[in-house]
């Protein structure tokens, strides 16, 4: 079994394509003011556009978005997926999911072992998890913060849950967080940035790889995502 690859925070046609090149699998668009990756919905539209004709699924990355919001990028991006990246409620999510007909990715920050514990409520809701870093204090972003957990938390999950590992992966501790978290999916955002919000082509050819290396190093161990 492969593992998925979400590259996030994509703006431009040039790490769209790169993206593609290296087989990735899902492409994620950014919307939140406040990030250095955020992108305008026409730009998204366009840019997913783009990815779809290349075979990957699109992700709009959304944080407590309303109604409006929500159907804005969905009807001009017409996204695959819709990440749900702040605090949405288990029956916000439900509502989401139904409104739109999409798959849900649920994102929850993650500390102790202990905040695994807040996936509960969001089985048969989420079709997959997220999870990422808690935000550095002062931080203005819900995610992108380049900030990891301990992986060795993962283990403590029942069940074989399907998710991607996310929070400061870079192509140096890929292998590693792989080795211990056996994620059937990683999400790379600033791990592949050369300066905040600018992606570096270079570094998603190195990560990419390194992924595909830590397969070959670590075979599948019951890894699955559908
Ligand atoms: O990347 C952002 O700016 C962002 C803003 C708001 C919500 C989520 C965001 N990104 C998500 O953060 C993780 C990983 O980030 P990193 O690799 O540590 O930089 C990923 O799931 C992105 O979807």
């Amino acid at each position: 079994m492969t593992i998925q690859i979400k590259i996030c925070g994509l703006s431009t046609p040039e790490a769209v394509d790169r993206a593609a090149d290296l087989n990735a699998d899902m492409a994620g668009f950014i919307f939140f003011e406040k990030s250095p990756r955020h992108v305008s919905i026409g730009t998204a539209a366009t840019l997913a556009e783009r990815a779809r004709a290349r075979g990957l699924k699109t992700v709009a990355v959304t944080v407590d978005m309303d109604d409006d919001g929500l159907d804005a990028i969905v009807a001009s991006m017409k996204p695959d997926w819709l990440q749900l990246h702040g605090g949405e409620s288990p029956e916000r999510a439900s509502v989401v999911k139904a409104r739109y007909g999409l798959p849900v990715m649920k994102a929850f920050a993650i500390r102790d072992a202990s905040d695994l514990t807040r996936i509960k409520p969001y089985h048969g809701i989420a079709d997959r998890f997220l999870f990422d870093a808690k935000p550095p204090k002062g931080s203005d972003l819900p995610g992108g913060n380049g900030v990891s957990f301990d992986w060795r938390h993962l283990a403590t999950l029942d069940g074989a849950p399907s998710y991607m590992l996310s929070g400061g992966l870079t192509k140096d501790n890929i292998g590693e967080a792989i080795g211990i978290s056996q994620a059937p999916g990683v999400d790379v955002s600033s791990g592949v940035e050369s300066a905040p919000g600018i992606k570096d082509l270079g570094m998603m050819n190195d990560f990419v790889q390194a992924v595909r290396e830590a397969e070959v190093a670590q075979p599948d161990q019951g890894r699955s995502q559908e």
